[in-house]
């Protein structure tokens, strides 16, 4: 009998729906089959057929015209405006009425925004004075709203990518390299979050207060395309401002974004990479030792002697591959005398690696970065975990500038953070003398508790060698779940400690067949490795040769493999949180045909209600009904409810008994073959650690290099 049949009883095959289910036969994300990344398209009563609102893809420009962004008007724009000659008569003297015109209706814009799941509200002290004009008279009259639910917005959606250049006045060159990406339409996030931050006066017509920008709090589902949301903005900003100012060539460093781990931080700066081709912008990645152009607060204007700036080092744009460049940058670094200043305008950081550089020095002076005007939060709740808070708070206390932007992404944004944020704003706004800008609070989806495009499976087993067996099975090139599509590489599986990453590695090491590249295929990445072998692990999953990556939490935030077709919880996530943020490590953009599978055993079963809730929420969004829903009512009702002392240590520390002592143990062998296997293992580790450190040693980058990065707690 097939044991996973066993295994799985309690669960019911997935019926057909508009996301996830049977359809995902020959689906898997891995295919790469370009799917609509857009998640959800609610019919919304009254709301007019799609394409009286949307514009049609066929007009999006494959790429878009020759035109540049900052030249005067008449040349800018004469190839439109020939096309739009019938329109002249409707223009108005304004410079932004040609775009005005182009805006949605409020109605049009409230539909839309509906049938995409897309709500947008007012936070903070400013929703109990939200400010309307009202339109129809004559004089603006204003309108004092007092409502305990924060105000709702219908700001412009953004409906196609050829419109952030026709309507929002995208730079030409950030508008072509994105097209080169090869995107057909926006995500939900991007079709709310955009216009907001490119154009808020705009997107947000009507409104008052907006003349600094705005504050953005988004939450949207795992894999939505969340980086470009912000990185486009920001890049566009500094270009925009740099034009009006006419300031050319220069590096200032602009744009700060922090994010939880090393990993994330390599990927933005690739991506970022390719959004800034030919615009002279330098997005970098914060190194130890780099020096950022800063200020003290108690020396005052002047600065230290050594930050003296050098004549910049040439730059390949071509390179992609933020680690070799990293390195290479290093070792230049290094040989120049004396330190110079790095040329960067938007910085992407870990935590304490920046808090580091801006705390390091003189005990009494801090460092503060005045020129810095976007501070981006990815991963905002974990950034503002107890865990990271005050490292980040640091970071946004440093940044001093009157004009400082905040924006906070996440998919998973608990209200605590909410009203972290809110407050900490507020103040800020206070002790600078300054009002506060709107808050606006963007959420996708009708909870961010759910993956609603992959398929999900609770799998009880008895004991840990049953989830060892169960996970065996999944393994195998014929195994499939409830009689669906087979499963098939590349996997990532997560565990709740270094020590049952590695563990698990070693039990899992042999089952690959030799000619299908034995060992080779399987690796464990976890914060205990250094540097230069986890940028080279991911090289490998990213380029195929890693079937199978086992890792803990490190891994579960961000990092965008796109075509990873299972995550495999050998020990159940710690909290609702981490189970959604690993969920969505497959089914990225939309595609379908990911699987989430959690193993789980009796010593699980006080915490599996958490996760069993993101489930039954996440096939709720995708469109099944209880009867459809993998997660029966009879096991929601019969799992007991965790406490708040016992989920605050859960989310904290894992299951208790699986960190240390036997417990801990993955294994399937008995105690004499475990011993003697240990000392074989022991000389070949000993060999293999001698090498990475001699080879760490030599690129500078060890791993107390203080990037004080999310691994989970504690692990
Ligand atoms: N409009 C789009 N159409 C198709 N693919 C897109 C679009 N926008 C982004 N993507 C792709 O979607 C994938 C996920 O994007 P991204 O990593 O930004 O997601 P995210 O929302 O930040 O996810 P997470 O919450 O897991 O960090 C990337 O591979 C990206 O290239």
């Amino acid at each position: 009998m097939d044991i996973l049949k066993v295994l799985s009883r309690g669960t019911k095959k997935s019926a057909k729906t508009s996301l996830s289910g049977g359809s995902a036969v020959g689906k898997l994300p891995s295919s790469g089959t370009k799917t609509n990344p857009q998640l959800y398209h609610d019919e919304v009563r009254g709301q007019k057929r799609k394409r009286d609102v949307e514009e049609p893809e066929s007009k999006i420009p494959e790429v878009l015209p020759e035109v540049d962004f900052f030249a005067p008007k008449d040349v800018a724009e004469s190839k439109p405006a020939k096309m739009a000659e019938s329109n002249k008569a409707k223009r108005a003297a304004s410079p932004d009425a040609e775009a005005e015109a182009k805006l949605l209706s409020a109605e049009e814009c409230r539909q839309l925004l509906r049938s995409h799941r897309l709500k947008v509200t007012l936070l903070g002290k400013r929703e109990e004075q939200h400010k309307v004009k009202k339109p129809k008279k004559k004089k603006a009259v204003v309108e004092v709203k007092k409502d305990k639910k924060p105000p709702q917005l219908n700001p412009q959606p953004l409906v196609s990518f050829g419109q952030l250049r026709s309507t929002y006045n995208l730079s030409r060159r950030v508008a072509e390299n994105l097209s080169y990406q090869g995107y057909r339409v926006p995500t939900e996030v991007q079709m709310g979050s955009m216009p907001l931050l490119i154009r808020p006066d705009l997107a947000l017509k009507g409104e008052e207060g907006l003349e600094n920008g705005i504050d953005l709090l988004a939450v949207a589902p795992t894999g939505s395309g969340k980086t470009i949301s912000f990185l486009v903005p920001t890049i566009n900003n500094i270009m925009r401002r740099r034009a009006q100012e006419k300031l050319h060539g220069i590096h200032e460093l602009e744009a700060i974004v922090i994010v939880p781990t090393r990993e994330l931080a390599y990927q933005i700066v690739n991506v970022g990479n390719q959004l800034v081709k030919g615009t002279g912008i330098k997005i970098v990645g914060m190194r130890k030792g780099m020096i950022l152009a800063a200020e003290s607060q108690d020396i005052g204007e002047g600065d230290s002697d050594d930050e003296v700036e050098k004549p910049e080092e040439s730059e390949d744009e071509e390179e992609d591959e933020y680690d070799e460049e990293e390195e290479e940058n290093e070792k230049k670094e290094k040989s120049r005398k004396p330190k110079v200043v790095s040329k960067v305008d938007i910085l992407i950081t870990t935590p304490l690696l920046l808090l580091n550089f801006l705390t390091s020095g003189s005990t009494s002076t801090q460092k503060v970065l005045p020129t810095v005007r976007d501070l981006i939060l990815d991963e905002a709740d974990v950034l503002l975990d107890p865990l990271f808070r005050e490292q980040t708070l640091g970071i946004w206390n440093a940044c001093s500038s009157s004009e400082l932007r905040l924006s906070f992404w996440s998919a998973t944004m608990g209200s605590n953070i909410e009203t972290l944020v809110t407050e900490k704003l507020a103040s800020r706004a206070e002790s600078l003398g300054l009002s506060q800008r709107p808050l606006v609070r963007l959420v996708v989806g009708l909870k961010d508790t759910a993956v609603p495009n992959i398929v999900h499976r609770l799998i009880y087993t008895a004991s840990e060698q049953g989830k060892l067996l169960g996970l065996r099975q999944l393994l195998r090139p014929t195994s499939s779940i409830d009689s669906g599509p087979p499963l098939r590489p590349p996997f990532l599986v997560f565990t709740q400690t270094i020590e049952r990453a590695t563990a698990l590695q070693e039990e899992l090491k042999y089952d690959i067949p030799l000619e299908a590249g034995g060992s080779s295929r399987i690796a464990a990445l976890h914060s205990g490795l250094p540097d230069a072998a986890r940028a080279a692990i991911m090289r490998k999953f990213r380029s195929g040769e890693i079937w199978v990556l086992i890792t803990t939490d490190v891994l579960a935030r961000g990092v965008d493999f796109a075509g990873v077709n299972g995550v495999l919880n050998y020990d159940v996530p710690g909290s609702s949180a981490a189970y959604v943020h690993r969920a969505g490590r497959t089914g990225r953009a939309g595609r379908e045909g990911g699987i989430a599978v959690t193993f789980y055993t009796k010593e699980d079963i006080p915490f599996v209600k958490t996760v069993a809730n993101v489930i039954a929420e996440s096939e709720k969004q995708a469109g099944k009904t209880v009867e459809e829903s993998s997660v029966q009512k009879w096991l929601l009702d019969a799992l007991p409810n965790v406490g708040k002392e016992d989920r605050k240590k859960l989310k904290e520390r894992g299951v208790e008994s699986r960190r240390s002592g036997n417990k801990a143990q993955i294994t399937s062998r008995s105690g004499y073959e475990r011993r003697k296997e240990h000392n074989r293992k022991g000389a070949i580790e000993g060999s293999k650690k001698r090498k990475m450190e001699a080879e760490d040693d030599g690129n500078g980058k060890g791993k107390g290099d203080g990037g004080g990065e999310w691994g989970g707690f504690d692990d």
